[in-house]
């Protein structure tokens, strides 16, 4: 697959191009007789930002905790930072930061304990205060994790996820529950960890994180990829046709809305209130997923 790259990627100074950091190869996960993951393909590159999306149930969850070493697959080949994540050892599991679904426990430590505690568990962790400013957790550092709220709970996961310094960091649905300044936030620290040159894959069933902070995404579906790219590209978003609307409700499907408003300008159209809008992720998003259906 040709894949057009994000622009943020030539700022990145980090960056490894060309090196993979996942590699899957007909992944399959079966429950019973119920296949949770269905021959899934997926390679993520060595400092890339990648979104796993798809609705509830698709296998996002089942993916990501495999390839952290958390659940056996079936079947099917898969490295992570060139090493088996169901064989792997404590060295491996170093080099990797994880940010579960559910949130954290050890709740009559307080939040600066709790990630010096786990901080120590690495060879190289970053300093708590550093984290736990990451995070926009200071001054909260001297509660009890039990009395902090969901959100901030929340915070406190990715903080532990991201104490070991970690070169790769697995995020599931990193930001529910977050408040609107709280996501911004985070992923100011995304794109943070990002420059910094750490490979990042998250799930989000928000499209607008997605498109904000991914370089490459894919949709997968009853468990097996059904469209992969860059935000503008994916599902053939920026080839697909424009809507082209000015005064009078007019309004016409164009290939090339440019050559469309040009010949209205030449015809003398009165063109207020011109729009021209193309499909949006979340449009494509549904039309994936609907097709998948
Ligand atoms: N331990 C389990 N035993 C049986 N079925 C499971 C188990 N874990 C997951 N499943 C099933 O596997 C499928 C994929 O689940 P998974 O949690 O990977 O989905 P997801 O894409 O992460 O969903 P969500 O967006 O809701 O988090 C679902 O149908 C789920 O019910």
């Amino acid at each position: 697959m040709t894949v057009t790259r994000s622009s943020r990627e030539t700022a990145r100074p980090g960056r490894l191009n060309g090196m993979t950091a996942i590699n899957v190869r007909g992944l399959r996960k079966t429950y019973g007789s119920h296949h949770a993951v269905d021959g899934l393909d997926l390679d993520v590159e060595v400092g890339e930002v990648f979104a796993l999306l798809g609705p509830n149930g698709a296998g996002k969850t089942t993916t990501v905790e495999i390839l952290e070493g958390h659940r056996r697959r079936t079947s099917g080949e898969v490295t992570v930072l060139g090493l088996d994540p169901g064989h792997a050892d404590r060295h491996w599991r170093a080099r990797i930061g994880i940010v579960l679904q559910s949130t954290s426990d050890a709740a009559d430590l307080t939040v600066h304990e709790i990630v010096r505690h786990i901080g120590g568990c690495y060879p190289n962790p970053r300093g708590a205060a550093e984290v736990i400013d990451l995070v926009g957790l200071t001054d909260k550092s001297k509660a009890k994790v039990r009395t902090l709220s969901g959100g901030q709970r929340r915070r406190l996961d990715v903080a532990l996820g991201i104490v070991g310094r970690p070169e790769i960091v697995f995020l599931d649905e990193p930001t529910t529950g977050f408040d609107p300044e709280a996501r911004r936030q985070f992923w100011h620290l995304i794109r943070r960890l990002s420059a910094e040159g750490s490979t990042i894959l998250l799930t989000t069933h928000y499209l607008d994180e997605a498109e904000a902070l991914a370089d490459r995404l894919a949709v997968i579906a009853d468990g097996a990829i059904v469209a992969e790219g860059t935000p503008a590209t994916l599902g053939g978003r920026a080839t697909a046709e424009a809507v082209v609307s000015w005064s009078g409700g007019h309004r016409e499907h164009a290939a090339d809305p440019v050559a469309l408003i040009m010949r209205l300008v030449a015809e003398g159209a009165d063109l207020t209130g011109l729009t021209v809008t193309r499909p949006t992720l979340e449009d494509t998003y549904l039309a994936l997923i609907g097709e998948a259906r």
